[in-house]
């Protein structure tokens, strides 16, 4: 629960850089009046870096563009940008070099105008400890100049009823969970009708209960026409909830696109059942299929480029007994290791 004040300081006015000096290349001469749905995404970013005091350079050159409508998945390892990329969306810190539009319009300059229609949950909800989960949201409410007075206690009810908080509501902030706080500053980005929901890690500190509840809520936030920016360090949370995604690896975009895509992009795994593991090694070897392994009943290998029903009939004539034969999908996590030729770090 940021305060938007923090976002609304006056930002230089001079336009943004890329690295190399030249103009921001997006949105060159077009009036800042321009509505988002002419621009090609939510948000977009063009050469967005950030190199912090200490010489750190956290987020080197990313050009990432965030569809309308969909939910897309931020995702990296710890340490690979994601907050301080999400940090420069929000107009909460300047970018050392490149530009940030969101909603149409560039960052940090139009955070007056764009805030209102964004929720946000980063680095977790500040909350008034001494006071109930309700009031804390009638009060981030009031300090909202957007947000009508009149619907106020309807609109925190709706909230809190919405991330299941309701039967907590009267409880002091100071009580609840690390999840339930979670909770809490999800309710406040959604007081108001949101265009753009931004969320930094939103199942962090959540049981499995509390992962599965925020990922209905995010799929149904999504189908009311919202689009939502997630970040996770978890691959398989971005495979079950999210049309598209990102992935940063050391402060770099790796690959971005539709999530199946990602997926496609891995070859996936030939898989065969068998008693006969030792025969099938052999004959999918014969074949060409690289990688072969035998592992009890399972043999596996990529997948070859011919045929499968070929594969299957070499098997059978040299006497192997096919129990199964199948192309495993690959999943994002072989994506993201056939990408970038490393594991990943899912700890912490
Ligand atoms: N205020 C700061 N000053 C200096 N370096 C920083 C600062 N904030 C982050 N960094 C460094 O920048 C890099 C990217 O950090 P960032 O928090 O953006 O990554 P992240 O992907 O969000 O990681 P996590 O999942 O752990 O939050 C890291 O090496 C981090 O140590």
């Amino acid at each position: 629960m940021d305060e938007p004040s923090t976002a609304e300081r006056d930002p230089d006015g001079a336009p943004a850089r890329a690295p190399d000096g030249a103009p921001e290349r997006d949105g060159v001469g077009a009036p800042e009046g321009d509505p988002a749905e002419t621009r090609p995404g939510v948000i977009v970013t063009r050469g967005l870096t950030k190199r912090y005091r200490g010489g750190q350079l956290a987020v080197d050159g990313l050009d990432l563009t965030v569809p309308a409508g969909s939910v897309f998945g931020f995702l990296g390892p710890n340490g690979s940008g994601k907050t301080t990329t999400i940090r420069m969306l929000m107009g909460l810190i300047e970018p050392t070099a490149g530009t940030v539009r969101v909603l149409g319009r560039p960052m940090p300059r139009a955070a007056r105008t764009v805030l209102p229609q964004v929720g946000a949950l980063i680095e977790g909800p500040a909350l008034y400890g001494f006071l109930s989960g309700r009031d804390n949201l009638l009060r981030y409410d009031a300090a909202d100049p957007t947000a009508d007075p009149r619907t106020r206690r309807a609109r925190v009810a709706a909230a809190l009823d919405r991330v299941g908080l309701a039967a907590a509501a009267a409880k002091k902030a100071r009580a609840y969970s690390l999840g339930m706080k979670q909770r809490l500053g999800l309710a406040a980005a959604l007081l108001q009708p949101r265009r753009l929901l931004v969320l930094d890690e939103p199942t962090n500190g959540l049981d499995p209960q509390g992962m599965r509840e925020i990922r209905t809520l995010v799929r149904e936030l999504a189908a009311d026409g919202t689009t939502v920016f997630l970040s996770s360090h978890l691959l398989d949370e971005i495979e079950q909830v999210c049309t598209h995604a990102a992935v940063m690896a050391q402060g770099r975009l790796v690959v971005q696109g539709p999530v199946a895509d990602l997926a496609a992009g891995a070859r996936g795994l030939l898989v065969v059942t068998t008693p006969d593991a030792a025969d099938a090694a052999r004959v999918l070897k014969e074949l060409g299929v690289a990688d072969v392994t035998a592992d009890g009943d399972r043999v596996t290998g990529e997948p070859p480029e011919r045929d499968l029903a070929e594969v299957t009939a070499a098997l059978v004539a040299e006497g192997v007994r096919v129990r199964g034969l199948t192309v495993e999908r690959a999943s994002l996590e072989d994506a993201f290791v056939a990408l970038t030729g490393e594991g990943f770090d899912v700890a912490g």
